[in-house]
């Protein structure tokens, strides 16, 4: 039975999801490990809604230690079919304030010790990601932060970096350079994974910082993070609650229902029996 409809992760500054009802939390073990905490689940606006925190409780794990893989297929073995991600980012242009929310529609992969897939181990798959989110949970965002009344702009590029440490001020303008809005360590991974998990994906990206590349500002740190975060958690829980309001029922419609189609490369007969049963969750339905 489908135990949750909707998943929310929730990044730096949001640990868990107020307005939550018949609360239960599940401790979820995948082929691919542990996710990051037990998964909270209940009801919000009367859905099926799971919550993870992403670095877990207490903020306990890297970017470069999260289990992306065990994160997104235990959202799958939930039944989770949309996935709403809320993370804190720095701001590469000066019209992205700290407070503001963007809903980023395209990433740019500055990262390079992570597994951002789930395939391997003797099956090739290669999914579409030229539009990496969803439409859908993107329009979902958009509608809900006007809704709660705050700055929430569609579109706009995230710059996925391995992080911990934030950039150098080469590397913050070199992403200028290219146009990029926003900076993270945490979401290209998921985005890819839920594509292949065929599970819709879009981040409610909150700016806590102008990074390092404003003249007219102090080098991002912590502390100056954490201070946003306390609004902007505030007003990212109210944007997710309207958000999971909005989102439609019924069978979905949009292509990340079906990435998995035509992206098998690997013969049948060829792909090893302990690496097809891993899948099995993913690829049954096209057997
Ligand atoms: C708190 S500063 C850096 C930290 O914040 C972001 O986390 P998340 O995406 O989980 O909200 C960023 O990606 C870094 O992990
Ligand atoms: N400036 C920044 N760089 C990377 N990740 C961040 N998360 C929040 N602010 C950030």
């Amino acid at each position: 039975m489908q135990q949750a409809e909707i998943g929310i992760i929730g990044g730096s500054g949001l640990y868990s999801m107020p307005g939550f009802t018949n609360i239960r939390e599940e401790k979820i073990t995948t082929p691919f490990g542990d996710p990051s905490d037990p998964l909270v689940l209940g009801e919000l606006e009367g859905r099926k809604v799971a919550f993870l925190a992403r670095h877990g409780k207490g903020h306990r794990i890297l970017p470069t230690e999260l289990n992306f893989r065990a994160n997104i297929y235990a959202m799958k073995q939930l039944g989770v079919e949309r996935i709403l991600s809320v993370s804190a980012v720095g701001s590469l242009k000066e019209e992205h304030k700290p407070t503001d929310f963007v809903i980023p529609d395209q990433f740019i992969d500055r990262t390079f010790a992570r597994t951002s897939t789930f395939f391997g181990d003797g099956i090739v798959g290669h999914v579409a990601f030229g539009d990496p989110v969803c439409a859908t949970v993107t329009k979902a965002f958009e509608a809900a932060c006007k809704e709660v009344g705050v700055v929430g702009k569609r579109g706009g590029t995230y710059v996925c970096m391995e992080g911990p440490q934030f950039s150098t001020r080469a590397e913050s303008n070199l992403y200028r350079s290219w146009g990029a809005d926003v900076i993270g360590m945490t979401n290209l991974q998921e985005a890819k994974l839920a594509r292949e998990a065929e599970i819709c994906y879009s981040t409610l990206a909150m700016v806590t910082d102008y990074d390092c590349w404003f003249e007219g500002h102090d080098d991002v740190t912590v502390d100056q993070i954490i201070a946003v975060m306390h609004t902007n958690s505030a007003n990212a829980a109210k944007v997710v609650k309207a958000a999971v309001a909005a989102m439609p029922t019924g069978e979905r419609t949009c292509a990340c229902a079906s990435a998995l189609k035509y992206a098998v490369m690997t013969d049948k007969k060829v792909i090893p029996p302990a690496t097809r049963a891993k899948l099995a969750l993913l690829l049954d339905k096209y057997e």
